[in-house]
């Protein structure tokens, strides 16, 4: 895990645990083992620590906060064996390339010096997985690069590049690529220098003297953009103490919080999401196939069918990943319109220092238009993301099918629409598969990649390494009536209308949503991105029913036997579509302003809404607004997973984490129902079904009735639903 070998006075340490050399027991306790005999070795001056592979070090195993620990053959901790490290009269040169996160760059703090390539990347990330820097991380990054910095990269735990890194005095020197030979280089030129002044604990906090503000300012921060998790306060907390205590005694109080968080539920739930989210590309539809039996088309050219805000957004996505592509439009208006967009939005991340002007260049260089598909000849994948219209949709794959190579992939962006049907349009529906992208596309990290009856596994395969390579958290999911995300999300926006039929008001059960950690609520969703989309889908689904004989009644509570609320129909026909029309369950300012106020004109609706149907409206407490918005959804993640829609509980929560907002220091709706406990669930679920039995959401999932009487953590439960598909 750990080899020494020396070169003439220089003792040369590489660890070597890949894939990222994080920090196991055994790794810990070679780096101990190595310089004890490199301090003991009369014929070594100086030390050179590097890592193996493609990092220095990725920081501690996550692995060995939850599982079960390898037992120690040295009983030094981390924190003792940076000690020791530091303490040494021979310098040690940390050598870094690749990353030093979290463990990783303690360790390098406990060296002398630290010189590291120009893509190296430094950070303490661990308050992403719940934790804090528990080997004097807290104590060392303040005395290195001043209390503001420090605050700033623990909190949010954001990594930084060697030349920010340089600039901050965290490393000492950019060096070119071969590590390991600038590393011994750079040992033998500092043999002679005194260690008085590089040994990190002994140097004083930079810039303690705005101590009582820049705490107060990073404690104000993550209550703004880290809200409702505990680690960013108890990270704070920690480096605060840097400049109250002198340093043993800070590491002892950041021992104590590092056990305070280590031990949380929320620390348990981050480090799942961290693994969940490595784990949803590699795809398996069992009894088909899996991501190590099949191997992925290279996709070297692309089109985007619709310059709208999706289409657009997702033309960005691929050429940010220097995919070249061609963006498609039925005429030249809306082409210009959106390659303006595209323009615009490259142009805005100039100005904000995120790309320079010969970045924003190449990729745009990148991008082509056309009118015709008959310019799609040579791609090698398409991906339409025109609005949801099953015919439109179909009329523009059998297009495709006839225009595109027989090898090219077919995807839509679709976020509802059966995939199967879309396939039917062509001659190759083995090669057409679901590619629903989040608004915007060039952000949104999720990729909900759905498989048709059809889907050969090499498309599979094609579009879930395709998402990697644009830097998306693809999931594979099943074809069904809005898949899974959206599938899920029904139950919960239903519910919340309900809720108001009863008596709670938007703004409440708002409340209650944020309260949780989702950052939007569902009324405010609604009018960010506009009730008329809705509405549209509804009055389409209206004319099917009336063309099947059945009238649709506009104040109709029920459709087939379901409950059902007309209100965001009667919302639409008053002309309050949201946001751009500065009413929607809200009240704007004006059209387009953000910030949403309660609007009396809407309790008077609803009160009116009540009387009308013999409701009796009454006061709806916020756990029964909790339990109604969230017990659905849950259950409706396991009767995805009974479909087999989804093949594992983790993919559900990625999906949640990473397209809906929900928080992820709860590991999603799936991991946070265990945490609940199934039974209880469960129970509620039926309590409820006995209140509202023409909700066919409150039905219990068999799966969860199942389960709930087996009490099993996530990891065991997942398994059994595999073995059940
Ligand atoms: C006493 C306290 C000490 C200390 O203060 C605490 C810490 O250091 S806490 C730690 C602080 N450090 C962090 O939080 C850093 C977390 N890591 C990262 O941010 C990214 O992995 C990294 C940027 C390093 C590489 O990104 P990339 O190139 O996109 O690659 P990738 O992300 O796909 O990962 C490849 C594989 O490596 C695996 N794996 C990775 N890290 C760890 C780990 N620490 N452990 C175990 N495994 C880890 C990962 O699961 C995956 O496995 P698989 O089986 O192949 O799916």
């Amino acid at each position: 895990m750990v080899d020494y070998r020396r070169e003439g006075n220089v003792a040369i340490l590489t660890v070597n645990n890949p894939p990222v050399n994080a920090i196991s027991t055994r790794v810990k306790d070679g780096i101990y083992e190595c310089i004890s005999r490199a301090k003991n070795d009369t014929k070594v001056s100086v030390i050179v620590i590097h890592g193996h592979g493609k990092h220095f070090i990725a920081g501690a195993d996550i692995h060995g906060f939850s599982g079960q620990r390898e037992s120690s053959k040295v009983v030094a901790t981390l924190p003792e064996v940076i000690a020791f490290m530091e303490a040494s009269n021979k310098p040690i040169v940390a050598a870094i390339h690749g990353t030093a996160l979290g463990g990783g760059l303690e360790i390098a703090m406990g060296c002398h010096y630290r010189i590291a390539t120009k893509s190296a990347r430094v950070g303490q990330p661990e308050v992403l997985i719940g934790i804090l820097p528990g080997a004097g991380g807290t104590q060392r990054l303040p005395r290195l690069c001043g209390l503001g910095p420090a605050l700033d990269l623990i909190s949010t735990g954001r990594h930084i590049k060697a030349p920010q890194a340089l600039k901050l005095g965290i490393i000492d020197k950019i060096v070119s690529d071969d590590i390991l030979k600038e590393g011994i280089a750079f040992a033998k030129a500092v043999i002679d220098k005194p260690l008085n002044g590089r040994r990190i604990s002994t140097l004083p906090v930079k810039d303690a003297e705005n101590a009582e503000q820049l705490i107060s300012a990073a404690n104000a921060s993550v209550r703004k953009r880290q809200r409702g998790m505990m680690a960013p306060i108890w990270n704070i907390k920690a480096v605060a103490e840097s400049i109250k205590l002198p340093f043993d005694e800070a590491m002892e109080k950041e021992a104590e919080y590092f056990t305070v968080l280590v031990t949380s539920s929320q620390a348990r739930a981050l480090q799942y999401a961290f693994f969940s989210e490595r784990l949803a590309p590699k795809w398996e539809v069992p009894g088909v196939a899996s991501y190590n039996t099949v191997k992925p088309m290279n996709i070297k050219t692309a089109a985007v069918i619709g310059a709208g805000t999706m289409g657009t957004g997702i033309a960005m996505a691929l050429l940010n990943a220097r995919i070249p592509v061609t963006l498609v439009e039925q005429n030249k208006q809306f082409l210009e319109k959106g390659v303006k967009m595209i323009q615009d939005l490259y142009a805005g991340s100039v100005r904000l220092g995120k790309l320079t002007a010969d970045q924003a260049k190449y990729l745009l260089s990148n991008l082509k238009t056309s009118l015709s598909y008959d310019d799609l000849s040579t791609v090698d994948c398409v991906i339409e993301a025109v609005y949801e219209n099953m015919a439109l949709k179909k009329e523009i794959f059998a297009k495709l099918d006839n225009a595109c190579k027989p090898s090219a992939v077919l995807c839509s962006n679709t976020s509802s629409l059966d995939i199967d049907e879309i396939a039917s349009a062509t001659k190759r529906p083995d090669k057409v598969i679901g590619t629903h992208f989040f608004v915007p596309a060039y952000y949104m990290r999720l990729l909900e990649n759905v498989r048709g009856k059809l889907t050969s596994p090499e498309t599979i395969a094609t579009v879930q390494s395709l998402g990697v390579r644009i830097g998306k958290i693809p999931v594979v999911v099943g074809n069904c009536d809005s898949f899974v995300g959206n599938r899920m999300l029904g139950t919960y926006t239903s519910e919340a209308q309900f809720l108001l039929e009863e008596g709670a008001l938007p703004h409440e059960v708002d409340s209650v949503i944020k309260d949780f950690g989702i950052p939007i609520g569902a009324f405010e969703v609604s009018d960010l991105s506009g009730l008329d989309i809705g509405w549209r889908i509804r009055k389409e689904r209206y004319e099917k029913l009336e063309k099947s004989g059945k009238k649709h009644d506009p104040n109709a509570r029920f459709i087939n036997g379901e409950r059902f609320s007309p209100l965001g129909d009667t919302l639409c026909e008053k002309g309050r579509f949201g946001r751009k029309t500065g009413m929607g369950w809200y009240r704007y300012e004006k059209p387009g302003a953000k910030e949403p106020f309660i609007d009396a004109e809407i309790t008077t609706l609803l009160e009116d809404y009540s009387k009308k149907h013999n409701i009796t409206r009454r006061k709806i407490s916020p756990q029964e607004i909790f339990e109604r918005c969230f017990y659905p959804l849950i259950n409706e993640g396991f009767k995805v997973l009974e479909d087999g829609i989804a093949t594992r509980p983790e993919d559900i929560d990625v999906i949640w984490i990473n397209g809906y907002g929900w928080p992820k220091y709860t590991g999603g709706p799936m991991y946070y129902a265990n945490q609940i406990g199934l039974d209880k669930i469960y129970d509620t679920m039926c309590y409820y079904y006995e209140q509202h039995p023409t909700s066919s959401h409150w039905r219990p999932s068999a799966l969860l009735r199942d389960l709930a009487k087996q009490q099993l953590p996530i990891s065991q439960w997942g398994k059994q639903v595999a073995s059940r598909l």
